[in-house]
């Protein structure tokens, strides 16, 4: 493809040199670039992506778009918001990849990669082949892909797009963080259904307040269907929680047709009778499309909820209550998520992801409904993340668990210490007994600590990194999975 013919659409492009230089791939990583790639220098959180703009060249990139002229031998491309750019290029590149795939979006602080996979289960069930964007990979076919983030820039969004439609998917279902979304990693998806799962603190550090978090994950909502005509083309759905008020707003900004699901509230999607135990929750629904009552081997009222949302997916593409029932009722759980780790004792340990006040709330009180013995919560918060979170977190921590082990999640560059000391502001602010919680900085030893303890009927809840296989540190990231830990601990204490 031509410079001249990618660039056309940015019509406050400045060209210098020549336009009609042909591109062979786009790039944003100096490391990645390949001979004949236009390269892309984006302004980063760390680094300034135009100081790589020689070593770019030098490793065969014919082109620069950037946000300032350069002095290089090459053809630039001049635009005021290279990110920007980035979404509009990466959509063209690819021959606008999200137009022939069904794009499911799922945001929300907590819920977005259980209810993908939920989602895919239904579809795949019905035949259906989905491309899966998410925490814990991405998956293009049979191909997995490891993820660094949730969410990944415009470029490799796109690319994976065309990957999913060349390999055959009729389907791309993904996580839509709040940060793609302020970063228009996501701009120009064509979504087909938008789903919310809930707003609760998280990421303050990124959007400093609330409003502005909500703000954020709205722009799911009004760049979905916001034309008349794409709504005669296709129709596009706001599957929104009834029972969060951020769902209000949702619906005052999008112009795609509203369905609702709930618990508490009214809604189009309604869930009753719950019942909750160790084996499971059982339930009712309510829909427009009939009723029918549910048995999830997945615990706990969140659970109803992410079973709702992928439900009133599955309704809004046609398919029948009863198929749907028969999907959800077979999983077992998403990896990391509520994972037993089960070595014949006669105590629970559970290695869960919930890393924010409101996850972590909502998985002890649900351990809280069938522990007959002492429950004990390892946990800790992540470094350069989100600080506000870790006293609540500490809160909540010492309210709903017998013994807390205060412990270290990813520090990054952040010092353990120092972040086990913002938690615990929040558990001694409470006034707890020193003896209901206790400090161990190896997230090893704290996991180690907690099996030894631990006596029959007991549960051990250890939270924050679920599906992780590793532990990012000060100046390296080493190898490290709770569920591999647990099992060792449970296995030597019975030795
Ligand atoms: C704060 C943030 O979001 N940063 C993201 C951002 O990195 P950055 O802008 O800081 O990049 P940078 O390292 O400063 O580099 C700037 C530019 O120079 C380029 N560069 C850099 C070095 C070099 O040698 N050559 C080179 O060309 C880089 O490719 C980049 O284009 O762009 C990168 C590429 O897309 C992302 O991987 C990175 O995510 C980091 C890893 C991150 O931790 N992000 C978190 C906050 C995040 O986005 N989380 C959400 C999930 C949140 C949730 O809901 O739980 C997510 O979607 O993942
Ligand atoms: N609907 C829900 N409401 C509240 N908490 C939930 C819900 N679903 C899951 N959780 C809790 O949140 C944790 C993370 O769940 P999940 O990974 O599905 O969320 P996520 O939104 O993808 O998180 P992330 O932002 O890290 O990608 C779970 O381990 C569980 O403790
Ligand atoms: N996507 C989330 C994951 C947090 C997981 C937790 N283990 C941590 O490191 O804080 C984030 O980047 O904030
Ligand atoms: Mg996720």
């Amino acid at each position: 493809m031509k410079l001249s013919q990618i660039i056309a659409p940015i019509l406050t492009a400045k060209m210098i040199g020549n336009p009609n230089v042909e591109i062979n791939g786009v790039e944003v990583d100096s490391r990645k670039v390949k001979a004949g790639d236009l390269f892309i220098c984006l302004l980063g959180f760390t680094v300034d992506g135009h100081d790589f703009a020689q070593k770019a060249v030098e490793q065969g990139a014919v082109a620069i778009l950037c946000e300032r002229p350069l002095d290089l031998q090459v053809p630039q491309v001049i635009v005021k918001d290279a990110r920007f750019a980035m979404a509009m290029i990466a959509d063209l590149f690819y021959q606008h990849p999200s137009q022939k795939l069904k794009v499911i979006g799922v945001t929300g602080t907590n819920g977005k990669t259980t209810t993908t996979h939920l989602i895919e289960k239904i579809l795949a069930d019905q035949g259906h082949l989905s491309g899966l964007i998410g925490t814990i990979k991405m998956k293009i076919g049979n191909e997995i892909v490891e993820a660094k983030n949730t969410t990944p820039d415009a470029l490799l969004l796109q690319q994976s797009f065309a990957k999913m439609v060349k390999v055959g998917s009729d389907y791309a279902i993904m996580e839509v963080s709040s940060h793609a979304l302020d970063m228009g990693r996501v701009r120009g998806v064509n979504y087909h259904i938008g789903v919310f799962t809930n707003l609760t603190q998280d990421h303050l550090d990124y959007h400093l307040t609330m409003e502005k978090y909500r703000d954020a994950k709205g722009l799911l909502f009004s760049q979905l269907g916001n034309t008349f005509h794409s709504l005669l083309e296709e129709n596009k759905y706001a599957v929104l929680n009834a029972d969060d008020q951020a769902s209000e707003y949702f619906q005052q900004i999008t112009a795609a047709q509203v369905i609702t699901y709930g618990i508490d509230h009214d809604a189009d999607v309604k869930a009753l009778d719950i019942h909750i135990d160790a084996q499971g929750t059982s339930f009712a629904v309510e829909t427009f499309r009939g009723n029918i009552d549910i048995q999830l081997k997945m615990i706990g009222k969140f659970s109803v909820y992410n079973a709702l949302a992928a439900m009133t997916v599955g309704l809004i593409e046609g398919i029948s209550l009863d198929q749907i029932k028969q999907s959800l009722e077979q999983i077992s759980g998403v990896d990391g998520r509520f994972e037993p780790v089960n070595e014949g004792q006669d105590y629970t340990v559970l290695v869960d992801y919930a890393h924010t006040p409101d996850s972590l709330e909502n998985i002890l009180k649900t351990v809280k409904e069938f522990a007959k013995g002492k429950i004990y919560c390892v946990f800790g918060a992540g470094g350069d993340r989100d600080k506000t979170k870790r006293p609540i977190m500490g809160e909540i921590a010492v309210k709903y668990s017998d013994i807390a082990v205060v412990t270290s999640d990813n520090p990054r560059s952040e010092n353990p210490e120092q972040i086990i000391h913002d938690i615990l502001v929040g558990i001694e602010k409470t006034g707890v007994d020193t003896n209901k919680y206790i400090v161990i900085i190896d997230r090893k030893e704290a996991i180690e600590y907690a099996v030894s303890q631990a006596k029959k009927d007991d549960v051990i809840l250890i939270a924050g990194k679920g599906h992780e296989t590793y532990q990012i540190l000060k100046n390296k990231t080493i190898h490290f999975d709770d569920r591999e830990i647990a099992r060792d601990a449970i296995r030597s204490k019975r030795s």
